[in-house]
């Protein structure tokens, strides 16, 4: 979509309308981007009962506006359907005619393209990220040291610690929307909602997988580390 910008005065604020945030080819883009990762995903089991979700950010982005394409709410993840992607604003609003709901989660997405202006966003559910979560809830947050790994965040001290965010998981999902600028550390591009499932983040698809695999490997290395020593 290349639709030329229109700038109106009001109040004296300059107001774009019809921005050209991004173009059909982006847009196709992202569709394909998204549906190959869904499916790798969908191969590990990582989207039981349609949980989890997925988006990538489309065209041009500044904090207060943004473009991203999310899975439809709902779906059964592990099929395809001509109806799995739509496009949303920054505010979660589709943005074009559609009769697709946008993830229920799409909020948080929205913060977290906010707050971190990266390219991508996963959300999975998962036994072990559910269980660690669970364990360290008090805490706040889910230690994590000594294990190779930890350099897919591009921490490369070789006694590095690292604390993974654990946020309480409302129903209300606004409510859980507002305290992800708290929680969200610079340096650690994941959260994870208590018993529920955790939200990688990268510049890019490419560089979100590694965090949510990182992530993944890294969880379940905690688990299995605790079972050991209790
Ligand atoms: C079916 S349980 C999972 C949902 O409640 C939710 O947490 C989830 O991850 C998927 O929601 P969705 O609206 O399909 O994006
Ligand atoms: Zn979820």
């Amino acid at each position: 979509m290349t639709s030329s910008v229109i700038s109106i005065r009001f109040n004296k604020e300059k107001v774009r309308l019809n921005e050209p945030l991004y173009t059909l080819e982006q847009r196709q883009q992202a569709f394909t981007k998204l549906r190959e990762v869904k499916t790798e995903f969908a191969s590990r089991g990582w989207f039981p009962a349609t949980s989890g979700n997925l988006s990538v950010r489309v065209g041009e982005y500044s904090p207060e506006q943004f473009t991203f394409a999310i899975t439809a709410s709902g779906k059964d993840k592990s099929q395809h359907t001509p109806e799995d992607f739509l496009l949303v604003d920054h505010r979660g609003q589709p943005i074009e005619p559609t009769r697709l709901k946008p993830s229920a989660e799409t909020l948080i997405h929205c913060e977290i393209y906010r707050l971190t202006g990266c390219g991508a966003v996963f959300h999975v559910h998962t036994v072990f990220n559910n269980i660690v979560s669970e364990l360290y809830a008090e805490r706040g947050s889910v230690p994590i040291e000594r294990v190779e790994l930890i350099k897919a965040f591009n921490i490369w001290q070789e006694d590095a610690q690292i604390e993974v965010p654990v946020l309480p998981n409302y129903a209300d999902i606004p409510k859980i929307a507002e305290l992800v600028e708290g929680r969200i550390d610079r340096a650690i591009p994941g959260i994870i909602l208590r018993n529920h499932g955790i939200y990688a983040w990268g510049a890019n698809v490419f560089e979100a997988k590694r965090h949510l695999e990182a992530f993944e490997f890294l969880f379940e290395y905690v688990y299995r580390w605790k079972a050991l020593h209790l």
